[in-house]
């Protein structure tokens, strides 16, 4: 049992505390945001993850889980997790505010031997530079490791007890070694390196997802054009153990707090070594291009979208989480009200978020309000609630079953034995007639 602090309570350090205390350790967590230190104690997740809430109770419970703000209590901790968030600049590159500010308040804290653990995803050489700043701040020996993270949000604490690897870059064995113990109870593969190759591994991680995402949507593009279905081609690629099936789901492109932010500031380190990345750059460029899409499709359908009564299915970047950060929901819905569409939305979790993001869009309180008297029905998340949705619900609540989908939720055979236009990411296109679907 090891006494860990974990600095900032968002989506990874919430799931890292957590997750540390489920193996036996002594966590406290802490955040500058009173409000969540306060809901936390009182038990109640500030995010939505599937099984959270309930850990966290019981962690306290079992008193291996404190949550405070007050950085004095981070005292006796033997290592400290680095869980702030990096946004980006305006110019993509990872803004480090948060890092520095929780470093400043650990260096004036510390009372004794400190290993800190950044977990936060940082540009190549931030941790070099953030040992050096901690340890002019304090007389007492700062170690440093890197151990970036992998979970995905919706996933989480799957991802914390069961993930493929830890990576752990530190300029000493020891260093390396007690990270390692703290987490032997695992029993997850642990990788070490060094503090630069280990900030390395993250961003190349990403930005490799985020190309085969941006890869298979060309492809699905170019299978539209030529009359081939994207899936059945993606199945067909992934089935060679090299290319793995994973990450080559066609659909509106990638959103959510990392991979949009990541893959720009890696396109920025590299610039700033003088390495023009340009492979990346076209994994955005696509991406940006992928998210307009629908709308686009849907302007050449209508010719104008001036008052058309569109429903937006679906708010959240992926299902399994209320995070709206980059959602492609965010960049439809703005290019919608701009083409002067009424919109109604409804996502089963995101709705209480996303009602701060959009004033001007009608929140229907189930799938069903959503459509009804419908023109135009939208899916920008494949929540299993619309990829469950019995198919005659479209021609029974909208004025015409006309489907743009983004996810790729529906399969082409059930589709076509309703009286349903249907278009779908590298897919044909479905414009069922009433004579047809009776024969
Ligand atoms: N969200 C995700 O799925 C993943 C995120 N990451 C990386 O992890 C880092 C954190 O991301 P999220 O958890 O999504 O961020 P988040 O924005 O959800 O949470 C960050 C938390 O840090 C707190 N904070 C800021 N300054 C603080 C300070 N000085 N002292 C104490 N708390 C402070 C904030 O109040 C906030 O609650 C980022 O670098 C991100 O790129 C890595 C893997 C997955
Ligand atoms: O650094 C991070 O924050 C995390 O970023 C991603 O996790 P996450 O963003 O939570 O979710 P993903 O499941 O990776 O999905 C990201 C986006 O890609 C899209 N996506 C994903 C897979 C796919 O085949 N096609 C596709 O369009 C999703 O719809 C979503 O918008 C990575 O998968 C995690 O390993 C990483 O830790």
């Amino acid at each position: 049992m090891k006494k860990i602090a974990v600095v900032g309570a968002g989506y990874v350090g919430l799931v890292t505390s957590v997750g540390l205390a489920h193996i036996g350790h002594q966590v406290t967590c802490i955040d500058i945001d009173h409000k969540k230190i306060d809901s936390l104690r009182r038990g109640q997740s500030p995010i939505y993850e599937q099984s959270l809430e309930p850990m966290i109770q019981e962690n306290q419970r079992q008193n291996r889980i404190t949550f405070t703000s007050n950085y004095e209590e981070l005292q006796d901790a033997e290592i400290i997790m680095l869980a702030v968030g990096t946004p980006q600049l305006s110019d993509g590159s990872a803004n480090l505010t948060f890092i520095y500010q929780a470093a400043e308040r650990i260096a004036h804290t510390v009372q004794q031997p400190v290993t800190i653990v950044v977990k936060s995803t940082v540009p190549v050489g931030t941790c070099e530079k953030l040992h050096e700043y901690v340890q002019e701040r304090t007389p007492h020996p700062v170690e440093l490791a890197s151990n970036p993270e992998f979970l995905r949000e919706g996933s989480a604490l799957k991802d914390f007890f069961e993930g493929d690897r830890i990576v752990i870059g530190a300029n000493h064995e020891e260093t390396s070694q007690l990270i390692m113990e703290m987490y032997t109870p695992l029993q997850i593969p642990i990788m070490t390196t060094d503090l630069a190759s280990a900030e390395m591994i993250k961003y190349a991680s990403n930005a490799f997802l985020a190309t085969k995402i941006s890869f298979i949507n060309e492809i699905a593009s170019i299978c539209e054009k030529v009359g081939a279905n994207v899936e059945d081609v993606a199945n067909g690629m992934g089935m060679d153990q090299r290319i793995a099936p994973s990450f080559l789901q066609a659909g509106i492109g990638y959103g959510g707090s990392c991979f949009p932010k990541d893959t720009k500031a890696l396109v920025q380190m590299a610039g700033h070594v003088e390495h023009r990345f340009e492979l990346l750059e076209s994994v955005i460029h696509v991406n940006n291009k992928q998210q307009n899409k629908l709308v686009d499709q849907m302007k050449e359908r209508f010719d104008t979208l001036l008052r058309k009564r569109v429903t937006v299915l679906g708010l959240s970047f992926k299902p399994g989480t209320d995070d709206l950060r980059e959602a492609a929901s965010l960049v439809i819905i703005d290019r919608l009200l701009r083409e002067g569409a009424s919109i109604t939305a409804y996502d089963p979790i995101a709705m209480p978020r996303a009602k701060e993001y959009f004033p001007a869009v009608t929140f229907a309180s189930n799938v069903e309000e959503a459509l009804s008297e419908s023109e135009v029905a939208i899916i920008v998340t494949e929540w299993d609630e619309f990829k469950e949705l019995p198919l005659h619900y479209y021609e029974e609540l909208m004025d015409e079953a006309i489907i743009f989908d983004g996810r790729n939720c529906y399969d082409l055979e059930q589709v076509k034995k309703h009286r349903i236009e249907y278009y779908s990411v590298g897919r044909p296109v479905i414009r069922q007639t009433e004579s047809a679907t009776l024969t």
